[in-house]
Order: structure tokens, then sequence, then C-alpha cells
């Protein structure tokens, strides 16, 4: 082994450079710790070179950030925008909705009690004699919905103050038989066990009740799979950051999904008997299971029929979805299929993101998908998403002429979406964004048309233009087009569709139509960078 002087040159800079005096070996350096030293320098470039690596991966990531597309899912509570992001899901990474199949379960359950226990309660006030007026606005009373603003209505339309003199009159109906009496008496009996888990299962689900909606609606921050079962679920997973809580459901990478579609292989045995682990959805599935024949007959049963058909009593169309299917969704060893998830019902609250892999000419592009929540308490966590949104889907529910918001039961849910569209319109960090507007809910509105709920009673400046699907959405699209046109001042095209979220056939070609126009904005935008 041969000793060595030091180069000259780094004798002369180290009298310069104080930093190098430090890192300067000392003089009389044995071979042993010089052996240390290097082996020690050697570990620290090890670390700056990894550090190194990760800001340039980061930077990388940066950059690709600013490609990716933001899609924002807008529109009031109950729009349809949860459903919609399954449908995205459901074309760009299926695996994962097929996943999370099992914990719907509870989801599921919890939108067969409720309902269950609004239509116990109505018939509990109407065996006590009252007549259905009054049923109603205890129901209302006990609900806090639209169904108080319609027994007004109802009420004064009766007195002739309404602006529909040929709606038909609702009469007082006679009390039901004894011998239904009873039957109900004994149904309420043997329906009590089930109805006794609804708070159990709300709990379950880890979410909030929704202050003065009354309906019962649970709303639950993203991420409720997991936190609610304590087990990863499908792609979804949990981050913090400086916008809060994300779950991200959806391929990052193709190695990623590589890797986790692996991993799903591994997990889903293990997923699934952790599943049938948890000890309430089990018990409540044993206890709908023995009484599903009741909830059928409750469901079918003239007085039920006669609140439904008079309206007195109104349940969502996914309520009504489920107790059609209370058969099925009721047997043992119960899966809940792609249908039930799209039609299963659970508040959002705050904002979830979900990222897909969109192929565009051979290569992919990141989306981010963020979902938000759209009740009037929700909507300020909109805002810090506007200032990069690539494009917007506004989700409005054409079927609602005749309902009024949870959160505030004077507004008209038609209203409300017209005055949040042109807030999303007029808003100028919006202002670059593509925007598409959804009329949906479409297969809802026809089927109040042809049960002859007539649109001009709620809305009056419907006059007397045919009571069909194609005039009620030409009149309301003629509105939104115009509330679009009044706040365009950067002369951007309003591309709109008539939807039934639930339809899966027709939301592929829907999206893939959505898609390919947000594309062509994009590509455009990108030419000009
Ligand atoms: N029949 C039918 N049901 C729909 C349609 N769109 C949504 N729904 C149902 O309406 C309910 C509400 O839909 P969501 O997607 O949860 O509504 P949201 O806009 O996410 O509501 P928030 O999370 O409260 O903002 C769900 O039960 C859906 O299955 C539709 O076009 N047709
Ligand atoms: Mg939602």
């Amino acid at each position: 082994m041969i000793s060595t002087s030091r180069p000259p040159s780094l004798r002369s800079v180290a009298t310069e450079d104080p930093l190098s005096a430090i890192l300067r070996p000392p003089p009389a350096e044995s071979s042993e710790d010089r052996s240390v030293r290097l082996q020690r320098e050697a570990n620290a470039k090890k670390i700056s070179d990894s550090i190194d690596e990760a800001i340039r991966q980061d930077r990388e990531r940066l950059k690709k950030r600013k490609e990716d597309v933001k899609l924002l899912l807008l529109g009031q509570a109950e729009s349809g925008k949860s459903t919609l992001q399954k449908q995205f899901q459901l074309i760009y990474n299926p695996t994962s909705l097929h996943e999370e199949r099992l914990s719907w379960r509870v989801v599921i359950q919890y939108n067969i009690v409720r309902p269950v226990l609004r239509i116990l309660e109505a018939l509990d006030l109407y065996a006590e004699g009252d007549s259905d007026d009054d049923v109603a606005e205890k129901m209302n009373f006990a609900y806090g919905t639209l169904e108080s603003r319609m027994a007004a209505s109802d009420r004064s339309e009766k007195l002739g103050r309404t602006a529909d003199a040929s709606a038909s009159r609702e009469t007082l109906q006679p009390s039901p038989s004894p011998s239904m009496d009873q039957q109900l008496t004994a149904l309420r009996l043997r329906l009590s066990p089930l109805v006794q888990l609804e708070s159990q299962l709300a709990n379950r689900l880890g979410g909030v009740s929704v202050c003065g909606s009354g309906k019962g609606s649970v709303m639950v921050r993203t991420g409720w799979q997991a936190r609610s079962f304590g087990i990863p679920f499908g792609k979804s997973r949990e981050r913090t950051s400086s916008r809060g809580r994300f779950s991200f459901t959806g391929q990052r990478s193709a190695l990623e999904n590589a890797a986790t579609e692996r991993k799903s292989i591994d997990t889903e045995a293990s997923d699934h008997s952790e599943l049938e682990k948890d000890r309430l959805v089990e018990e409540v599935a044993l206890v709908l299971n023995s009484c599903k024949g009741d909830v059928q007959e409750l469901w079918r049963h003239p007085a039920v029929k006669r609140l439904r058909e008079n309206r007195k009593l109104r349940l969502e169309e996914w309520a009504e979805y489920f107790m059609d299917n209370i058969g099925r969704v009721s047997s043992p060893g119960y899966v809940p299929t792609i249908d039930d998830i799209l039609h299963a019902r659970i508040q959002t609250m705050g904002v979830a993101e979900h990222i897909f892999d969109v192929p565009l000419h051979g290569r992919n592009v990141t989306w981010h998908l963020y979902d938000v929540g759209g009740a009037r308490g929700q909507r300020h966590t909109w805002v810090p998403y506007f200032d990069d949104a690539t494009a917007i889907i506004f989700l409005a529910p054409v079927s609602a002429f005749d309902q009024y918001l949870s959160e505030d039961p004077r507004t008209n849910r038609i209203d409300d979406s017209l005055q949040l569209f042109k807030q999303i319109c007029s808003n100028p960090l919006l202002k670059q964004a593509h925007l598409v507007l959804f009329l949906n809910k479409a297969d809802v509105l026809a089927d109040k048309l042809t049960r002859g709920i007539r649109v001009k009673k709620y809305i009056t400046s419907y006059g007397d233009r045919p009571n069909d699907v194609d005039a009620v959405v030409s009149y309301f699209k003629a509105h939104f087009t115009q509330v679009h046109t009044r706040n365009n001042e950067g002369k951007r095209v309003l591309y709109t569709h008539l939807t039934s979220v639930v339809d899966t056939k027709a939301m592929q070609s829907i999206i893939s139509n959505v898609r390919d126009s947000i594309f062509r904005d994009y590509l455009k935008s990108a030419a000009l960078v």
C-alpha cells in the first residue's frame, strides 16, 4: 500500500474554502481511520444521491401533474355525482368496483331499513285516525323535508289558491278496516327486530346524521369502506394533505396496477373472510332474510300503496329500487351486483379524489376525478379545486321539479340547480374549464310524468306546455342554456347530455363522448402552451 501526498491544488483551495478545511482528513490519519472515513463518506453520498433522485422524481411528478386532467363532478345533493363516479370506475378501473362489492352490503341494508322505518312511522300516524293531511304534516315535522312543503301546497290548493286549478283534488280517505289495522299491527311487531338495527347500521357506516334532513341520511367521508371495516378495500386509500382527506380509487400507473392486481388476488380471500366476520352486517342479513316476506307484505300492502299513490308518503328512487328487489337482496349469501351499487345511496362529505388512467393516442393520461358533497353545507369545500380544473360535469336532476332541498325546504330543487349552475358558469376561476351539463335522472322524470305528476303544479311558469318528457326536458334545457349564455364571458361551448347515470350501457357511450370532447380541448390547450 502506498501513501500519497495531497495534491497542491487541494491544499491551496483548502486555505480559501472553510468547508474544505472541515472536510479535509486529519493530518496524521491512520489507515484504519481512513477506511472508516471513506466508508462514512460513501454512505453519505448514497443518501445524498437518493435525496437527489427523490427530488428529481418529485419534479417529474409535478411536471406530469400539470399534464393531468382534473375533472370536477358538481351539482346539488342527490344529483348523481357519486353514481357517475362509479360509472367512470366501471369503465377505467372495473376490478376495483368488483372488489368493493361486499363492502356495499351495509349501505344497502341501511337503504332498506330506513324506508321500512319511514313506512311504519307513516302507518303509525295514519292508524291514529289522522287525516291524510295531518299524516303528511306530522311526517314532515318528523322528517323536515319537502313533504311539509307539499302538504302546505296541497292544502292551499284545496283552498283554490294555487296556480294549478286542474290538478287532481285529494280527498280524505276512510281509515283502513280493523282487519287491516290488525294486519299492520302484526307486521309492525314482526318487523321490529329489523328497525331496531337502524341506528347501529348508521353508526357502523361511521357517518354522521345530516342535521335538518331528518330523513336519516348518513353522510360519510371518503374512505368509509376502509374505516368502517378497518381493512383496505379495493384500491381505496386515504391521505392527508393541505387540501384535506382524499381517497384514491384508481390506477396511478401500469406498474402499480399490476402490483395491486397481484396483491388483490392474494388479499381478496382475506378481505372477504374479514368481512364475513363483520357481525352486525351478518346479523342484519339474518334478520332481513327472516323477515323479507314481511317487508314484501308491507311494501305491497294496500294502505302503503294508497299512501304512495296519493303521495303522502314519498320514497326516494333508491328506496323504491331496494324495496322492489327485497327478495333478492335479502337472500342468504347475498353479494351486491354492480346495479345494486349504482342504486345504493350514501351522501358524500367533503371531496373524494379518484384517479384513473385514460388512454389517448397510445399513451395514458392521468385523470383526477373529484366527487364532491353537494349539500349546501358542503359546497365551500369545492373551491380549492377550482383553480386548476380542466373540466366540469355539472349534474342537474330534471326529475326534481317536485322536490325541495332537505337543507332548505323552501327551495325547489330545480331552482337550486339553476342558481348553482349560474355560480359555476360565472366563477372566474373556472372560466377556462371545459363545461358539460348532464340533465340527469331522465328515467325518474319519465316515471313521474307517466304517473301523472304535473310539472306546472310545482313550476308555475311551465304553464300549459305538454306534460311529457320531450317538452319538460326542452323547457329545463332552455333555462340552463340561458343561464350559460348570460354568464359566458369566455364564449365557451356548453356540452349537454340527457342522462340516467344508473344506466350502465347508455353511460358507456356518453362517457366516451365526454372523454373525447375533454381531450379535444385538452390537446388544443396543450398545443398553445
Ligand atoms: N333512477 C336513477 N337513480 C339515480 C340517477 N342518478 C342518481 N340516482 C340515484 O340517486 C341517489 C343519489 O345519487 P348520488 O350519486 O349519491 O348523489 P350525489 O350527487 O353524489 O349526492 P351527494 O353525495 O349528497 O352530493 C343514488 O341512490 C343513485 O342511485 C338516475 O339517473 N336514475
Ligand atoms: Mg355523492
